[in-house]
Formats: C-alpha cells, sequence, structure tokens
C-alpha cells in the first residue's frame, strides 16, 4: 500500500511510539489524525509537525479512548476533514497495575471499540474503501511479564482480537487487513522508573528490570520501522510481528 494521501488516525500519538508512528507515516505521505489526552504533549508536537510537513496534513484532536463518545466524534472528524480512513493504529497504552480496570479499559477495550469504529468508515460490505488497522500490543502479549500481569492480559487480548479480526475479515469480504506489533521493550516513558505502579507485585519491579537489561531495549524508530512494514505489505494479514533488538519475527502460532 502506497502511503500518498492515504488517512492514518493513530492514538496515543503524542508521545513514545504513536509520535514515531506519526512522523513516519508523515515521512511517507500519509495525513495523520493523532488522537491524545495530553494536549500539552500534543500541541507541542503539533507545532513541530506542522512546520516540517505542512499545515494541512496532520490533525489533533483531544480524545480520551476510554470515552466512546470522544472516540467517535474524533472518528467523525476525522474523515469530515481528511474524508475518510485508510489506516487506523490503536496504540495508546498504560501500565499499572494498581488501577488494573483503567488498564484494561485503555489496552484492551479502546482497541475494539477504534477497531469497530474504523471498520465502520472503511469496511467494503458498506461502501468503505478498505483499508489496514494496526494494534499495539507488545512482547508480553505471547510470552508473560511477571511484574505486570493485567497488562499481560490486555496484551494477550489484543493479540487474539486482531487475529480474530484478520480471519473474520477474510472470511466476510471487509477488505481490511488487521495486523498486530509485538515490541520488547521500547526506551519511552512508558517504561516505569518506579514500582509505584505495580501494586500487588511491586517486590517484582526488580526482575522486570533484570529482564529489560536481558533483553535489551529498542528504539521508537525501531519499532515505527516494523509498524510501517505492516501498514504497506499488502502480503501481511492475521499477522504478530514481534520486535526485540536485533530480532524481528513473525510469530508463528499452533494451527487448529
Ligand atoms: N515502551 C515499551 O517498552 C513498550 C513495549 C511494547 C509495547 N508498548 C506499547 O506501546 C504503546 C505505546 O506505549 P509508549 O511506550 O509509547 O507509551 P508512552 O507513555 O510513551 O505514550 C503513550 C501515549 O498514549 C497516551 N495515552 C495514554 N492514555 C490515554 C488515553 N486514555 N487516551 C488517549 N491517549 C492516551 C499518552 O498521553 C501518551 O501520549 C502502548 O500500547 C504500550 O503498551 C510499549
Ligand atoms: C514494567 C515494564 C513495562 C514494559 C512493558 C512493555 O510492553 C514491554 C514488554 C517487553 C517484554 C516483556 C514481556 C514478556 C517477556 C516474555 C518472555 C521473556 C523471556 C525472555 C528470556 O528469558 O529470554
Amino acid at each position: 500500500m502506497a502511503l500518498r494521501n492515504k488517512v492514518a488516525l493513530v492514538t496515543g500519538a503524542a508521545m513514545g511510539i504513536g509520535r514515531g508512528i506519526t512522523e513516519i507515516l508523515l515521512q511517507h505521505g500519509a495525513k495523520v489524525a493523532l488522537l491524545d489526552v495530553n494536549e500539552t504533549a500534543a500541541r507541542g508536537l503539533m507545532e513541530v509537525l506542522k512546520k516540517q510537513f505542512g499545515q494541512e496534513r496532520s490533525l489533533f484532536l483531544k480524545c480520551n479512548v476510554e470515552s466512546e463518545e470522544q472516540m467517535k466524534a474524533a472518528f467523525q472528524k476525522t474523515v469530515e476533514v481528511f474524508g475518510g480512513i485508510d489506516i487506523l493504529c490503536n496504540n495508546a497504552g498504560i501500565v499499572n497495575e494498581s488501577a488494573w480496570e483503567k488498564t484494561v479499559s485503555i489496552n484492551l477495550v479502546a482497541v475494539i471499540r477504534g477497531t469497530y469504529l474504523a471498520l465502520e468508515h472503511m469496511n467494503k460490505l458498506t461502501q468503505g474503501q478498505g483499508g489496514v488497522i494496526v494494534n499495539i500490543a507488545s512482547m508480553a502479549g505471547i510470552g508473560p511479564l511477571l511484574s505486570s500481569p493485567v497488562y499481560t492480559a490486555t496484551k494477550n487480548g489484543v493479540v487474539g482480537f486482531t487475529r480474530a479480526m484478520a480471519a473474520a475479515s477474510i472470511a466476510s469480504g471487509y477488505g481490511v487487513r488487521f495486523n498486530v506489533l509485538c515490541p520488547s521493550f521500547v526506551k519511552t516513558g512508558l517504561i516505569p522508573s518506579t514500582s509505584s505502579n505495580m501494586g500487588q507485585f511491586s517486590h517484582l519491579f526488580d526482575a522486570a528490570n533484570q529482564l529489560m537489561e536481558k533483553i535489551g531495549i529498542l528504539t521508537v524508530p525501531e519499532v515505527a520501522e516494523c509498524f510501517l512494514e505492516l501498514v504497506t505489505d499488502e502480503t501481511k494479514n492475521g499477522e504478530a510481528l514481534l520486535v526485540m533488538p536485533k530480532v524481528k519475527k513473525y510469530v508463528t502460532f499452533p494451527s487448529l
């Protein structure tokens, strides 16, 4: 898929991996709607993006992905301004084992909601033009992160949901591809510097840090390049791409 003038919507776009994904989409000619709850960070980023890529190619929409109303309004506004949606990246996520219901709400419920909203616009069976949805899970969506069982559950959920949606899309003829990206640790503000968000698992903070030292840390651009592959390579559908330092691997699952 060539990205020139394609319309992308990225959640959690103001910082970290979402920012990197937004930048690589703009670099390849797409228009991007940036959804984020952090207005200060997003406004700062928008100044940079408008200077670098022009006034008309990006749009910030303040949106808490936990709110169905705000999500609906943001998708609608994107369609009004840019004329449709070709690419969705459900990226917003948190690590918080204390506020575990909120973790499920942002990391899994909002991914499902975002996917269904995008499908309303993309589905070829309902006059859409097709498209591609890439969900950002984690290596914790494949193997367990001992300090963060609920985070692990949400990311396993995102992997399963994405793969099932890909199968449903193929069987139904939606004309929409679904892929999931599973990075190991990435250098962003998400990596906790204290155990305060780990709740009853705070005693495992050091163990998580040891795992991070053993595996190593990815940069945001490395992750963004893998995202780009899942969007542009039209042979990729129903794929889970695991990315670790010096490793990029399409995950194989037992065939049933
Ligand atoms: N950093 C890592 O080590 C790592 C590894 C694998 C996967 N991931 C996943 O990548 C995604 C992005 O993580 P990151 O490392 O860039 O984190 P980050 O904290 O740097 O950025 C997350 C962004 O999401 C936004 N956000 C958070 N809650 C939101 C909400 N309710 N509504 C709208 N926006 C919201 C934040 O404001 C922020 O801009 C997450 O889904 C995370 O689980 C991160
Ligand atoms: C508390 C840190 C939060 C970061 C979460 C982020 O999504 C990163 C996760 C990356 C990796 C950890 C996930 C699972 C580990 C699975 C298997 C580890 C086995 C590695 C080994 O022993 O070689």
